[in-house]
Protein backbone atom coordinates (compact mmCIF):
# COMPACT_ATOMS: atom_id res chain seq x y z
CA UNK A 1 0.00 0.00 0.00
CA UNK A 2 1.70 3.00 -0.73
CA UNK A 3 2.55 4.85 2.17
CA UNK A 4 2.38 8.69 2.00
CA UNK A 5 3.78 10.87 4.59
CA UNK A 6 3.65 14.18 3.71
CA UNK A 7 5.84 16.96 5.51
CA UNK A 8 5.00 20.09 4.71
CA UNK A 9 7.64 22.92 4.79
CA UNK A 10 6.20 26.25 4.11
CA UNK A 11 7.83 28.09 1.24
CA UNK A 12 5.56 29.72 -1.64
CA UNK A 13 3.40 26.67 -1.20
CA UNK A 14 6.04 24.60 -3.66
CA UNK A 15 7.15 21.08 -3.76
CA UNK A 16 10.86 20.43 -3.37
CA UNK A 17 10.95 17.14 -4.32
CA UNK A 18 9.16 13.41 -4.33
CA UNK A 19 11.76 10.73 -3.76
CA UNK A 20 11.46 6.52 -4.10
CA UNK A 21 12.42 5.23 -0.51
CA UNK A 22 15.75 4.64 -1.90
CA UNK A 23 16.46 8.16 -2.58
CA UNK A 24 14.71 8.98 0.39
CA UNK A 25 17.52 7.98 2.68
CA UNK A 26 20.09 9.25 0.05
CA UNK A 27 17.97 12.98 0.46
CA UNK A 28 18.11 13.31 4.16
CA UNK A 29 21.24 14.80 4.25
CA UNK A 30 20.17 16.97 1.62
CA UNK A 31 17.12 17.17 3.75
CA UNK A 32 19.21 18.04 6.47
CA UNK A 33 21.26 20.93 4.27
CA UNK A 34 17.80 22.64 3.45
CA UNK A 35 16.48 22.95 6.66
CA UNK A 36 18.54 25.07 8.46
CA UNK A 37 17.99 25.38 11.79
CA UNK A 38 17.44 29.40 12.05
CA UNK A 39 14.58 28.94 9.51
CA UNK A 40 10.65 29.26 10.65
CA UNK A 41 9.21 25.61 9.83
CA UNK A 42 5.64 24.57 9.86
CA UNK A 43 5.23 20.92 10.06
CA UNK A 44 1.54 19.20 8.78
CA UNK A 45 1.95 15.46 8.87
CA UNK A 46 -0.41 13.61 7.34
CA UNK A 47 -0.92 9.81 6.88
CA UNK A 48 -3.33 7.78 4.24
CA UNK A 49 -6.87 8.33 5.45
CA UNK A 50 -6.55 11.56 7.07
CA UNK A 51 -8.62 13.56 4.68
CA UNK A 52 -11.05 11.10 5.01
CA UNK A 53 -11.18 11.07 8.95
CA UNK A 54 -11.25 14.64 8.42
CA UNK A 55 -14.06 14.88 6.41
CA UNK A 56 -16.16 13.04 8.85
CA UNK A 57 -15.96 15.57 11.74
CA UNK A 58 -16.91 15.09 15.02
CA UNK A 59 -20.06 16.66 15.39
CA UNK A 60 -22.60 15.44 17.87
CA UNK A 61 -20.15 12.71 18.74
CA UNK A 62 -19.84 12.51 22.30
CA UNK A 63 -22.64 10.76 23.88
CA UNK A 64 -22.96 7.47 25.48
CA UNK A 65 -23.78 5.19 22.90
CA UNK A 66 -20.63 6.35 20.30
CA UNK A 67 -19.35 3.43 19.44
CA UNK A 68 -15.76 2.74 20.46
CA UNK A 69 -13.38 2.00 17.78
CA UNK A 70 -12.28 -1.46 16.73
CA UNK A 71 -9.05 -2.59 17.40
CA UNK A 72 -8.48 -3.45 13.67
CA UNK A 73 -9.54 0.02 13.17
CA UNK A 74 -6.99 1.33 15.47
CA UNK A 75 -4.35 0.28 13.32
CA UNK A 76 -5.53 1.59 10.52
CA UNK A 77 -6.84 5.14 11.94
CA UNK A 78 -3.26 5.19 13.46
CA UNK A 79 -1.54 5.06 10.23
CA UNK A 80 -3.59 8.29 8.94
CA UNK A 81 -2.45 10.06 12.25
CA UNK A 82 1.69 9.30 12.09
CA UNK A 83 2.47 11.97 14.32
CA UNK A 84 0.01 10.56 17.69
CA UNK A 85 0.95 8.07 19.56
CA UNK A 86 -1.59 5.32 21.12
CA UNK A 87 -1.20 4.71 24.51
CA UNK A 88 -0.76 1.52 26.32
CA UNK A 89 -4.60 0.78 27.41
CA UNK A 90 -5.93 1.99 23.68
CA UNK A 91 -8.06 4.26 25.62
CA UNK A 92 -6.02 8.08 24.42
CA UNK A 93 -4.13 9.29 21.11
CA UNK A 94 -1.19 11.76 22.19
CA UNK A 95 0.97 13.88 20.27
CA UNK A 96 3.65 15.98 21.89
CA UNK A 97 6.07 18.55 20.14
CA UNK A 98 8.27 21.54 20.77
CA UNK A 99 7.21 24.87 19.82
CA UNK A 100 9.52 27.89 19.03
CA UNK A 101 8.51 29.60 22.14
CA UNK A 102 6.09 30.62 24.84
CA UNK A 103 3.77 32.54 22.39
CA UNK A 104 3.98 30.33 19.56
CA UNK A 105 2.21 27.34 21.54
CA UNK A 106 -0.11 29.86 23.12
CA UNK A 107 -1.27 30.75 19.43
CA UNK A 108 -1.70 26.97 18.36
CA UNK A 109 -3.60 25.98 21.58
CA UNK A 110 -6.14 29.16 20.48
CA UNK A 111 -6.19 27.60 17.34
CA UNK A 112 -6.70 24.39 18.91
CA UNK A 113 -9.21 26.07 20.90
CA UNK A 114 -11.24 27.31 17.92
CA UNK A 115 -11.33 23.54 16.24
CA UNK A 116 -12.78 21.95 19.48
CA UNK A 117 -15.50 24.28 20.16
CA UNK A 118 -16.70 24.19 16.72
CA UNK A 119 -16.71 20.45 16.63
CA UNK A 120 -17.97 19.83 20.26
CA UNK A 121 -14.82 17.60 21.11
CA UNK A 122 -12.09 18.98 23.51
CA UNK A 123 -8.89 17.61 23.77
CA UNK A 124 -6.78 17.85 26.90
CA UNK A 125 -3.91 20.25 26.47
CA UNK A 126 -0.89 20.30 28.30
CA UNK A 127 2.15 23.39 27.96
CA UNK A 128 5.37 22.11 30.14
CA UNK A 129 8.39 24.37 30.13
CA UNK A 130 7.04 26.90 28.83
CA UNK A 131 6.96 25.48 24.61
CA UNK A 132 6.62 21.87 25.34
CA UNK A 133 3.06 21.06 23.63
CA UNK A 134 1.46 17.41 24.74
CA UNK A 135 -2.64 17.16 23.49
CA UNK A 136 -4.35 13.93 24.53
CA UNK A 137 -7.75 13.05 22.68
CA UNK A 138 -9.72 10.48 24.21
CA UNK A 139 -13.93 10.58 24.40
CA UNK A 140 -14.47 10.64 28.11
CA UNK A 141 -18.40 9.95 28.22
CA UNK A 142 -17.40 6.39 26.95
CA UNK A 143 -13.83 6.23 28.89
CA UNK A 144 -12.12 5.37 25.28
CA UNK A 145 -11.42 6.03 21.62
CA UNK A 146 -13.89 6.56 19.03
CA UNK A 147 -13.75 7.84 15.55
CA UNK A 148 -14.52 11.14 16.99
CA UNK A 149 -11.09 11.38 18.44
CA UNK A 150 -9.20 10.26 15.48
CA UNK A 151 -10.91 13.11 13.61
CA UNK A 152 -9.96 15.77 15.80
CA UNK A 153 -6.28 14.35 15.57
CA UNK A 154 -6.34 14.74 12.32
CA UNK A 155 -8.04 18.50 12.12
CA UNK A 156 -5.14 19.42 14.06
CA UNK A 157 -3.03 18.09 12.26
CA UNK A 158 -3.33 20.81 9.49
CA UNK A 159 -3.32 23.84 12.22
CA UNK A 160 -0.21 25.63 11.08
CA UNK A 161 2.41 25.59 14.26
CA UNK A 162 5.36 27.60 14.74
CA UNK A 163 8.02 25.03 15.78
CA UNK A 164 11.00 24.86 17.62
CA UNK A 165 13.70 24.78 13.91
CA UNK A 166 15.55 22.22 16.34
CA UNK A 167 12.70 20.20 16.92
CA UNK A 168 11.35 20.11 13.59
CA UNK A 169 14.35 19.37 11.49
CA UNK A 170 14.53 16.23 14.17
CA UNK A 171 11.01 15.03 13.79
CA UNK A 172 11.00 16.00 9.76
CA UNK A 173 13.90 13.40 9.78
CA UNK A 174 12.41 11.01 12.30
CA UNK A 175 9.02 10.70 9.88
CA UNK A 176 11.40 10.47 6.81
CA UNK A 177 12.98 7.81 7.58
CA UNK A 178 10.16 6.09 9.22
CA UNK A 179 7.82 6.60 6.21
CA UNK A 180 10.87 5.69 4.09
CA UNK A 181 11.66 2.17 6.88
CA UNK A 182 7.85 1.39 5.47
CA UNK A 183 8.46 1.90 1.71
CA UNK A 184 11.59 0.07 1.99
CA UNK A 185 10.48 -2.65 -0.44
CA UNK A 186 10.49 -0.45 -3.22
CA UNK A 187 7.05 0.90 -3.15
CA UNK A 188 7.01 5.01 -4.27
CA UNK A 189 6.64 7.03 -1.36
CA UNK A 190 5.85 10.63 -1.70
CA UNK A 191 7.35 12.83 0.94
CA UNK A 192 6.64 16.48 0.08
CA UNK A 193 8.47 18.76 1.10
CA UNK A 194 7.89 22.89 1.46
CA UNK A 195 10.37 24.66 2.54
CA UNK A 196 9.62 27.54 4.67
CA UNK A 197 10.94 31.23 4.60
CA UNK A 198 12.84 32.21 7.90
C1 LIG B 1 -22.20 18.10 26.18
C2 LIG B 1 -20.87 18.05 25.46
O1 LIG B 1 -21.06 17.90 24.08
C3 LIG B 1 -20.09 16.83 25.93
O2 LIG B 1 -19.83 16.97 27.30
C4 LIG B 1 -18.78 16.68 25.17
C5 LIG B 1 -17.87 17.89 25.24
N1 LIG B 1 -16.57 17.56 24.71
C6 LIG B 1 -16.05 16.32 24.86
N2 LIG B 1 -14.78 16.06 24.54
C7 LIG B 1 -14.24 14.84 24.75
N3 LIG B 1 -12.95 14.62 24.42
N4 LIG B 1 -14.97 13.86 25.28
C8 LIG B 1 -16.25 13.99 25.64
O3 LIG B 1 -16.86 13.05 26.14
C9 LIG B 1 -16.87 15.27 25.40
N5 LIG B 1 -18.14 15.49 25.65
Amino acid sequence: MLRQAILRYRHCDRVLFTCTPEAARRCRSVLAARVSAKSLMTLNIQGPGADKLRAEGCSGACSRDTPRVEPAELVEFMKAIPAWHLSADKTVITRTFTAKNFMAAIRFFNKLAEVAEAEGHHPDIHLRNFREVEINLSTHVVGGLTRPDFAMAAKLDMLEVEYSPKWAKEEAERLAAAAGGVGGDGEAMSVEMEASAP
